[in-house]
């Protein structure tokens, strides 16, 4: 028994043409959070939410949902989560109060506890619930997704990528219903692989990369290894011939690389130094800067120095 709201230990999936798309992930989703699971393309996170889902039989370890083994008791543990895919799909001459009443029977929610109106009040569909579905916009049917996955009121709300392709407005709308659903009660887990999508909702990220948890901290901590940022500078002259040139990596900077006859490309330490500090080291060894380009660390570069410190 555990308090989690999901508790993942040891999992692992390895597809039949020999492809391991999890290695050996353990990690728990706490009760009432709002948690954020990130990762590339490719990275394993549809893996594994459809293995807590019931449509991909992994071929190792153990997940428990509410409580809910998923192999002992695989209807509770299905009735504790309700999932947005990824991809859009739907049946087009469905409408949208059809399509969730249709849900509602699949998951034997009697006709007396359904919310169909509600919910689609609640993702802001109330007046296209007579609407064909096919004539709905791409924000419009992934919120209807979303009450779809609410039909029988799991405590656990999965999103799997819920942004792609959303524009901003209808994305802040879904965030906010997100949100309230959170502050209701319902956990939150959301999949996406922008950084500052989960670093604005989520308490609590883990990062998965080839199948392997490299991370599981508060978002806090993590948005903190994300301290190195880049500064390009372009010079007045060339620097490529220049004897000196290489000595730009002084212990001030992290890296400089030299990467045109005139640009040298600096990372350093936001806790150390900042842009200034780089361009007066450039400058007091007599160039002069005719052009600079700065670029914070994104979750790419959290990625790589993650992936490094666990090289080394
Ligand atoms: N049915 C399958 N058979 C074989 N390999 C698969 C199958 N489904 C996924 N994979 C592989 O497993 C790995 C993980 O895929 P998965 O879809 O879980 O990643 P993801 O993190 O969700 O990526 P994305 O964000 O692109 O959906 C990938 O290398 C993928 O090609």
């Amino acid at each position: 028994m555990t308090d989690a709201a999901i508790s993942i230990q040891n999992l692992s999936k390895t597809y039949a043409d020999g492809k391991q798309a999890l290695d050996d992930i353990s990690f728990d989703v706490p009760r009432g959070s709002i948690f954020g699971l990130l990762g590339p393309n490719g990275a394993g996170k549809s893996t594994l939410i459809n293995i807590l889902s019931g449509m991909v039989r992994k071929t190792g370890g153990h997940a428990n949902i509410w409580g809910f083994d998923i192999d002992d008791s695989p209807r509770n543990a299905k009735a504790s989560i309700g999932i947005v895919p990824q991809e859009i799909i739907f049946d087009p001459f469905f409408t949208p109060f059809e399509s969730l009443e249709v849900q509602a029977g699949l998951y034997g929610v009697s006709k007396a506890k359904r919310r169909t109106m509600e919910l689609l009040e609640a993702v802001h569909l109330g007046d296209k619930a007579n609407a064909y579905a096919r004539t709905l916009s791409g924000g419009m049917k992934r919120r209807l997704l979303v009450a779809k996955a609410m039909v029988h009121s799991p405590p656990i709300l999965v999103l799997d990528e819920p942004t792609a392709g959303v524009d901003i407005d209808l994305r802040q709308q879904l965030w906010e219903y997100v949100i309230e659903l959170n502050k209701a009660g319902v956990t939150i887990v959301l999949t996406t692989h922008y950084l500052e999508e989960a670093e604005n909702l989520c308490e609590r990220i883990a990062i998965i990369n080839h199948g392997k948890l490299i991370a599981n901290k508060p978002t806090s901590e993590l948005v903190d290894m994300a301290r190195e940022k880049l500064v390009e500078l372009t010079l007045d002259r060339d620097i490529s011939e220049a004897a000196d040139a290489v000595s730009f990596a002084n212990d001030l900077f992290e890296k400089a690389e030299i990467i045109g006859p005139r640009t040298v490309a600096v990372t350093y330490n936001k806790d150390r130094t900042n842009a200034g500090g780089v361009m007066a080291a450039v400058q007091e060894r007599g160039f002069a800067i005719v052009d600079v380009t700065t670029r914070e660390a994104d979750l790419e570069d959290v990625f790589l120095n993650l992936t490094r410190a666990k090289a080394a």
